[in-house]
């Protein structure tokens, strides 16, 4: 059995995590409120992997045999508890799919390679036997981007990056390290952190994704607005193509044309397979803080994010959740266990009130998160601006107590994800991005959207978001969404989900900030960078791989599950 870490084969991260909510006095009533359901105890623990009922590889004794001879027997798997952890991702149909013994085409054997000379002579093989090679990092894809097609009917061969998990080199001068890509986030962290630096990305999905896998989704992390997004933090890499190795050299910045570096960004494989990668990284800050605050209303919390973005303030993210969210953050808090707790419960409950006597509505606030990170003098330099301009927005300072526990949870929330599926509930996410003058539209138009799909299954539904990931121009908006789903749950998924993608185009946005296009988001490419756009995307990829052997039907072309689903009950776009 190969030695690289897998998440777990039914869910989300490892067994033995779980969200537990007995524990949370406010959360099963927000529940009932926001989708009609009493919580019950979880009882799902884990899934036995004898419930699967797994399709058969169909590799041929040939191919299996040059397989073998590349990456050796121990690293060629045929296990199918391995194959499917490898048939799909983690987005919320995916487990449901997975749980619901629905897997459509399971790849045929899982290969991982140790050496970027083994990566090419698998791509080689790849072309020469007509074989579908699919990328895998960690396999937290929310987008559909690691699926086979499901009419595949070539033998499928999932390649887990795993084995190159290391920090090659750091050049200390620079500020540049070249890093292998299968590496995962805290493996990457430990490595860097042990010499004093960070690469400082941290998506939601960190302990269970790589570098690669962030390079080929274009990925953004939490603390974006001081690192930047992936895109941004990558210099340089080697891509392994049919014809060979394409190396892009590390680079501060280069005017030789159309640039390569931000082609395999965001390929999803579709291109080859990155091997390593030059990216950018910093010394760990000195100082770190995360303030909290809370506003009176989300447009006056949406004004005080732009005005600091806008100030220069050189924040490390400021995020700030709508009315909704911060119902649901509240909702999450623990009961008090000790005298202390007990206290701090006590001032929250009295600051509440004082916030009524003042005329607050407190169903409405919006609480922020600013994280400060530097020496010691410019963060507090930096907290008194944004002090200043917090204030000017009515917002109240909470301090670092909540902030703190913000960053210890931030990892975790995802298992929330499973134990509602249990209780029959889908929480799942969709984002956006969209310049400043249109934010608070897209937040309108998004709730009245999901709103709609509910009315419609005559469903209660929850709707929540927040902003987060400032740029000169404009922010990423975040929704989650909930709702009951019964046997009838591709169609309800495909609405609400279709209908809030639509949303975004509608009013401005983009149909994903982060979490890449894969098959999900695929038919709303034309819309988001229009048809002749399309048409030179897809002239690059059958160029690049004329015969469709690498991840073939992510990012264009996909099979069209959602609107498929629906049929004529679409949003109304032409399919
Ligand atoms: C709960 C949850 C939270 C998430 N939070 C965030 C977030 O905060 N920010 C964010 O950006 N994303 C987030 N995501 C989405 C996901 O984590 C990202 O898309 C991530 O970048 C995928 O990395 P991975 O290593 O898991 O790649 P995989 O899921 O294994 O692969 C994703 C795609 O990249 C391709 N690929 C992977 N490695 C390579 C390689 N070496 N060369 C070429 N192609 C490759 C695959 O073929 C596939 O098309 C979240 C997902 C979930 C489920």
């Amino acid at each position: 059995m190969p030695n690289v870490k897998h998440q777990k084969w039914w869910g989300w991260g490892e067994e033995n995590v779980f969200f537990t909510w007995e524990n949370k006095p406010a959360f099963a009533p927000l529940v009932k409120r926001a989708v009609g359901i009493d919580l019950r105890p979880r009882q799902r623990d884990t899934v036995d992997f004898a419930t699967a009922d797994v399709p058969g590889s169909q590799i041929s004794d040939d191919d299996l045999q040059a397989l073998r001879e590349i990456v050796g027997a121990t690293h060629t798997v045929l296990d199918d508890e391995l194959r499917i952890v490898h048939w799909a991702g983690k987005s919320v149909t995916d487990i449901i799919k997975t749980l619901q013994n629905r897997f459509e085409r399971v790849p045929d054997a899982v290969v991982y390679p140790g050496s970027e000379d083994e990566v090419q002579a698998l791509v080689k093989a790849a072309v020469e036997r007509d074989l579908v090679l699919i990328p895998f990092g960690g396999g937290s894809s929310i987008s559909r981007s690691l699926q086979p097609r499901p009419e595949e009917t070539r033998t499928v061969v999932s390649v887990n990056l795993g084995r190159l998990n290391q920090v090659l080199e750091i050049d200390e001068v620079s500020g540049l390290a070249r890093i292998q890509a299968g590496v995962l986030g805290p493996d990457m962290e430990e490595q860097l952190n042990g010499r004093g630096w960070t690469l400082g990305h941290f998506p939601d999905s960190f302990n269970h994704s790589t570098l690669g896998g962030w390079a080929a989704t274009r990925s953004s992390g939490m603390q974006s607005d001081k690192y930047g997004d992936i895109a941004d933090i990558i210099r340089g890499m080697n891509a392994v193509r049919p014809g060979g190795v394409v190396k892009l050299r590390p680079l501060p910045s280069t005017s030789t044309g159309p640039s390569l570096r931000e082609m395999f960004i965001g390929s999803e494989g579709r291109l080859g397979i990155i091997t390593e990668l030059w990216v950018q990284v910093h010394r760990i800050a000195e100082h770190r803080e995360v303030i909290a605050y809370m506003f009176p209303t989300w447009q006056q919390g949406l004004t005080a994010m732009r005005l600091i973005h806008e100030a220069e303030v050189h924040t490390t993210f400021a995020r700030i959740s709508d009315a909704r969210e911060t119902e649901f953050s509240l909702a999450t808090q623990k009961a008090p266990t000790s005298l202390k707790k007990t206290v701090a419960a006590k001032g929250q409950d009295a600051l509440w009130a004082v916030m009524r006597r003042r005329g607050w509505d407190t169903s409405a606030m919006c609480i922020a998160y600013v994280c400060f990170e530097g020496a010691k003098d410019d963060v507090a330099r930096k907290k008194k601006v944004v002090a200043g301009i917090v204030k000017k927005q009515g917002a109240l300072t909470l301090g670092s107590g909540p902030g703190a526990l913000y960053d210890q949870k931030k990892f975790d929330t995802p298992y929330l994800r499973d134990f509602l599926l249990e209780q029959g509930v889908i929480g799942d996410v969709s984002e956006t991005a969209a310049p400043w003058a249109r934010l608070t539209t897209v937040h309108k138009n998004v709730y009245e959207a999901a709103q709609s799909a509910f009315d419609e299954l005559g469903k209660t539904g929850w709707i929540m978001s927040h902003m987060s990931h400032s740029y000169h121009s404009g922010a990423c908006l975040y929704f989650t969404f909930a709702f009951e789903f019964t046997e009838d749950v591709d169609r309800e998924y495909a609405l609400v989900k279709t209908r809030i993608q639509q949303a975004f185009i509608d009013a401005g946005g983009t149909l994903s900030h982060h979490h890449g296009v894969g098959a999900e988001h695929s038919p709303w490419m034309e819309q988001d960078v229009s048809p002749e756009g399309v048409e030179l995307m897809r002239g690059l990829f059958r160029t690049a791989d004329p015969g469709e052997n690498f991840n073939p039907g992510k990012v264009l072309d996909s099979p069209d599950t959602l609107f498929k689903v629906l049929g004529s009950e679409g949003s109304g776009q032409e399919q």
